[in-house]
């Protein structure tokens, strides 16, 4: 008997077509209807570590009658690049792709955002759809149309708001997740409770162990929570004009944090650590509560996510956090909370309070 499948409905705006996030169990069956019959050809972009899923997919669908192509890409990060979408054009040019032939993007946050990137850019775009097979990226990634490659400058400096056709979120994805990487998708999870649903930290907090697990017991609904949150921000704020830069909660020094490790660092690692500057941020500026602020310790802490970084690397990270995409001119900007699920920017903070909360995280 198949589980039953939740669909989360993602709303058009900003003139971009709406769609759905489904999650459950052997959802590919979904493929052909998100591909539609104008499509001739399909690609299928995917990780190295997904090679036998991305060839299994392409067979499929070449069994199905289109011409099916695989594009292998490098794990992680390292397919964030420039060359690597190149790479990835090429192989799209080479079998005659067309306006209306479709690109399945196969894998964590790092493959959705380039995929989606590449089909954001062919052709001056193409449709795509989203099978995210990390926690991160079916809770965040593969959500809300954000696409795109880092430079050596920094995080997504180069990107398009290019939303998918549909979301495939198979949970049976998860099962071959090293826990690693698992546990860096709690780090959004435990944004979206603290930025909108409470009730997600409550469950984490409840068996934090258990969290870190797709045999937790509340998988499933943490994952539908956290994508909820997206969804309801996306739908009202595509293009980031004002709410949607609540997302990016933990992300200022985060992505400062990722690009001063050479985007070695898993991305949720370093939101973790930029989660809890925000907050003692948000404390210091005198905006959040200090029970609320320690929770940020407590419950990153509890599924093993990191609180700290290097201090002596301050002036770099302040640096880069000055290019941050929220940034106005000279005018840094940070989303901090005013309370539990009450987020906020937080603009040109003084020097000397960014400096003493980056004290509580440095060491
Ligand atoms: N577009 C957005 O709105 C958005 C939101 C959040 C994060 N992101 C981006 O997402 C990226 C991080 O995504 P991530 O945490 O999923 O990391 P990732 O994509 O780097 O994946 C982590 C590792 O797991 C491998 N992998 C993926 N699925 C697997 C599976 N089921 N079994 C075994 N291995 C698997 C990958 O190949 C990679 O080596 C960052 O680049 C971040 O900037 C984008
Ligand atoms: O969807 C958003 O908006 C987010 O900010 C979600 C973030 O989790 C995500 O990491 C996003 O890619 C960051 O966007 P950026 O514009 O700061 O690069
Ligand atoms: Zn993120």
């Amino acid at each position: 008997m198949s589980e039953a499948v939740t669909r989360i409905h993602v709303g058009g705006t900003a003139g971009s077509e709406p769609y759905d996030v489904l999650i459950g169990r052997q959802l590919l069956g979904e493929l052909a209807g998100l591909i539609g019959e104008k499509a001739k050809r399909v690609a299928v972009v995917h990780p190295e570590a997904l090679a036998e899923t991305g060839d299994a997919l392409r067979a499929d669908l070449a069994g199905q009658g289109y011409e099916a192509i695989a594009v292998q890409v490098p794990n992680a990060e390292e397919a964030k690049t420039a060359e690597v979408a190149a790479y990835c054009w090429k192989a799209l040019g080479q079998s005659g792709f067309t306006r209306t032939d479709v690109i399945i993007g196969v894998g964590g946050g790092a493959t959705t955002d380039l995929a989606g990137f590449v089909a954001a850019t062919w052709l001056r775009g193409v449709r795509w759809i989203a099978v995210p097979t990390t926690v991160l990226a079916m809770v965040d990634a593969a959500v809300g149309g954000k696409t795109g490659i880092n430079t050596a400058e920094g995080k997504n400096l180069v990107g398009a708001f290019h939303p998918p056709a549909g979301v495939l979120c198979d949970l049976a994805a998860l099962d071959s997740l090293p826990v690693n990487d698992y546990v860096s998708g709690l780090a959004e999870v435990i944004k979206a409770g603290f930025i909108a649903d409470p009730v997600i930290l409550d469950l984490i907090e409840s068996d934090p162990e258990a969290a870190r697990t797709p045999a937790g017991p509340h998988t499933a609904e943490l994952i539908e929570r956290s994508i909820r949150v997206k969804a309801e921000v996306v739908s009202a704020d595509l293009k980031e004009s004002g709410l949607r830069e609540i997302l990016n909660y933990g992300h200022t020094l985060g992505h400062a944090i990722e690009k001063n490790e050479r985007y070695k660092w898993r991305h949720g690692a370093a939101v973790a650590v930029g989660m809890h500057f925000a907050a003692e941020l948000g404390r210091l500026a005198g905006r959040l509560d200090d029970a609320t602020a320690d929770r940020h310790r407590t419950v990153l802490k509890a599924v093993g996510l990191p609180l700290h970084y290097r201090y002596d690397q301050w002036p770099k990270l302040l640096q880069t956090m000055k290019v941050d995409k929220k940034s106005r001119g000279d005018l840094l900007r940070f989303i901090v909370l005013d309370g539990l699920a009450k987020p906020t920017v937080l603009e040109g903070p003084d020097p000397a309070v960014l400096l003493a909360a980056y004290g509580e995280v440095g060491q």
